[in-house]
């Protein structure tokens, strides 16, 4: 469903390609971790996917069109299938719950609606869902900086899921999180990923994490796919190689 060819990425003003020749395809109903140590590319790696971060060379393919021969409608369509959860939430603090999530809606809304803050009923009720799913047990009035950190991130999820995305990103998800919460977010995440039938690929430092919830897992180091397995593949060798420890 989404393919890497030949990718490279090169930010402008650097010498060394933050991610280098990466091949790798991801299928409906995966859920990858990918692990590297800090700078090794993977935040790259994952804005690839949907568009956000452009490549230098090769191409990111969603059902075998390129994502830089895609009209801009068909752009926008590749973001709106995408949710995205990030370590710092990207919340907008002084709006409550159910404001945050109904700009998941956006991508479905005409750009006078989106300024105007146009909701209908039938929004509304898609956010009251959406928040059941996640467990969110706070009033949808509620700010969202009153919130913990697990809270905030229930309610990105939340917003992801307004969506109906098809795939699920997330840039370090839980770093900022305590471990217990940290795994209750993971749990939510495989559990939505199962039961919508999602592509998810998530960032992750915590290699407990990763072993226990991904289907596969893929490592970069110094921007290049270094291990693609099953998680009980990647053992303690493949961990000393990725962290030089
Ligand atoms: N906008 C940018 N301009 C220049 N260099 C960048 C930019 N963004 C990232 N880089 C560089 O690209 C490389 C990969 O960065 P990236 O953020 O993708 O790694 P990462 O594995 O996600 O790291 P972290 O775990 O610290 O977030 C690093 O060397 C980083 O300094």
């Amino acid at each position: 469903m989404i393919k890497f060819e030949n990718v490279s990425v090169l930010y402008p003003g650097t010498t060394k390609p933050a991610i280098q020749n990466v091949n790798v395809s991801f299928q409906k109903g995966e859920f990858v971790c990918v692990l590297g140590k800090s700078g090794a590319g993977k935040s790259t790696f994952i804005r690839c996917i949907n568009g956000l971060q452009p490549v230098t060379e090769g191409s990111v393919k969603w059902d075998d069109k390129s994502l830089s021969e895609m009209t801009h409608k068909e752009n926008l369509e590749v973001r709106r299938k995408t949710g995205m959860i990030f370590q710092h939430f990207n919340l907008i603090p002084r709006m409550s719950v159910v404001q945050n999530i109904l700009t998941g809606l956006f991508g479905y809304k005409k750009s006078y609606e989106n300024l105007l803050g146009l909701f209908n009923s039938s929004d509304r009720m898609t956010a009251i869902e959406a928040i059941n799913q996640v467990e969110l047990t706070v009033e949808p009035t509620r700010r969202v900086e009153k919130l913990s950190g697990g809270q905030k991130q229930r309610v990105a999820i939340a917003r992801a899921l307004v969506q109906n995305p098809k795939v699920f990103l997330g840039d370090e998800p839980v770093a900022s999180l305590d471990p217990g919460t940290a795994e209750r977010i993971f749990y939510l995440l495989k559990e939505t990923h199962n039961k919508r039938n999602l592509v998810s690929i998530i960032n992750v430092h915590d290699v407990v994490l990763a072993k226990k919830f991904a289907t596969r897992i893929i490592a970069l180091k110094e921007g290049k796919l270094v291990f693609d397995g099953i998680p009980e593949e990647f053992d303690e060798k493949m961990f000393a190689e990725i962290y030089n420890y």
